[in-house]
C-alpha cells in the first residue's frame, strides 16, 4: 500500500484540497468491445464532479471500475492514495459508497432497516456477538439505529422510518438509497443518475441534498443526463464519448465546447438526453411564477 497523503500545505498554512479519487488510464474491455478507454479522472475533497455523455458512453462501466464491481482491464484507481481493493465490499469499507441507476433497495424491509443494512461495513460487532446478543451487540445496535435516524432526518425521511421501502414514492426511494450509501460513512459518494424519473421539485430537492452532502465533507461524483442539474451542481464536469474522455472543465467551458455540443448536447437541444426533464423544469418554473405551489399537485407528481 502506498502512503501518499496527496495533501499539501500552502505557504500560509492553509491545507490545500486532498485528492480523494485518482483514476489513471482506466480501460475496461468486454471481449472485443472497449467500453472505457484510457480515462483519467480525479476528484478532490470538497468537490462535486459530474460525469456526462450519451447513452452507452461508458459512464456506468467507469463507475463499476471505481467500486470494485469490475477490475479494470488496464489502469489504476486510487482512493486517498491507496490502490482500490478488489471487491465492492472492501471498496465500501475503504470509503467509497454508491447508488445505482436502477434503485436497489430491500423492498420488503423498512426504511430504517435499509439504512441499517448500509452500516454493516462500519459495525465492529462480529457474528458471535450478534448471535449471543450480549451488551456489546446491544450498544452497537443502539448506536447504529441512532446514526440511521440522523441520516433519515438528513435526507428528509425520518417520518417514514417504519414504512416499507416498497411503499415509498419513487423520489423518496432514491433519497433512501442515498441515506443507505451515507450509512457506510464514505469519503466519496458516487451517484448514478440520482434524478432519473424525478419530477422537477424532487430534482431541485436532490440538488440541495447533494450540496448538503458536499458540505458535510464528502466528495461527490455524479452521473446524470439532466444537464441543468449537472451544470448547476458541479465544480467540474467530464464528458465521456464512446468510452473516452472528450473534455473536462467547469460548467461554462464544457457547455461552450463545440465538440460537446456536437457529440452530446446537440443543436437543437430537443433530442438530447435530459431534454424532457429540462422542458418539465421550465414548465414548472413558469407555472410556479404564475401560481402558488399546490401541494396536491406535487403529490400527484410523485411516482
Ligand atoms: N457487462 C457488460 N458486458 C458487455 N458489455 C457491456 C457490459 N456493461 C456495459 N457494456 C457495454 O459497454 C458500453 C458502455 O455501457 P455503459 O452502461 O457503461 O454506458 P453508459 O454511459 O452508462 O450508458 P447510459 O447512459 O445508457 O446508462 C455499452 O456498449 C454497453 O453495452
Amino acid at each position: 500500500m502506498t502512503t501518499d497523503t496527496s495533501t499539501t500545505d500552502t505557504p500560509g498554512g492553509t491545507p490545500s484540497r486532498e485528492t480523494v479519487l485518482d483514476a489513471r488510464g482506466v480501460t475496461m474491455r468486454f471481449g472485443g468491445l472497449t467500453a472505457v478507454r484510457g480515462v483519467d479522472l480525479t476528484v478532490n475533497s470538497g468537490e462535486i464532479v459530474g460525469l456526462i455523455g450519451p447513452n452507452g458512453a461508458g459512464k456506468t462501466t467507469f463507475f463499476n471500475c471505481l467500486t470494485g464491481l469490475y477490475v479494470p482491464t488496464e489502469g489504476e484507481v486510487r482512493y486517498r492514495g491507496r490502490v482500490l481493493p478488489p471487491t465492492s465490499f472492501k471498496v465500501t469499507a475503504a470509503g467509497i459508497a454508491r447508488t445505482f441507476q436502477n434503485i436497489r433497495l430491500f423492498s420488503n424491509m423498512t426504511v430504517l432497516e435499509n439504512v441499517l443494512v448500509g452500516r454493516h461495513t462500519r459495525t465492529k460487532e462480529g457474528f458471535w456477538s450478534a448471535v449471543l446478543r450480549g451488551p456489546g451487540f446491544h450498544r452497537a445496535e443502539a448506536a447504529s439505529r441512532e446514526r440511521a435516524g440522523e441520516l433519515l432526518a438528513f435526507v428528509g425521511l425520518a417520518h417514514k422510518a417504519d414504512h416499507l421501502a416498497r411503499n415509498l414514492p419513487y423520489g423518496e426511494q432514491r433519497k433512501l438509497e442515498i441515506a443507505r450509501a451515507l450509512a457506510s460513512e464514505p469519503g466519496l459518494l458516487l451517484l448514478d443518475e440520482p434524478t432519473a424519473g424525478m419530477n422537477p421539485q424532487e430534482t431541485r430537492a436532490t440538488e440541495e441534498l447533494v450540496f448538503a452532502i458536499r458540505d458535510q465533507g464528502i466528495a461527490v461524483l455524479v452521473i446524470e443526463h439532466d444537464m441543468r442539474f449537472i451544470f448547476n451542481l458541479c465544480d467540474r464536469v467530464a464528458v465521456l464519448v464512446q468510452g473516452e474522455k472528450l473534455i473536462e472543465g467547469d460548467s461554462a467551458t464544457v457547455q461552450g465546447d463545440e465538440r460537446v455540443i456536437a457529440a452530446y448536447l446537440g443543436e437543437p437541444f430537443e433530442n438530447a438526453p435530459g431534454a424532457e426533464e429540462l422542458a418539465e423544469v421550465e414548465a414548472a418554473e413558469a407555472h410556479a411564477g404564475a401560481t402558488p405551489t399546490d401541494p396536491a399537485a406535487t403529490k400527484e407528481n410523485d411516482r
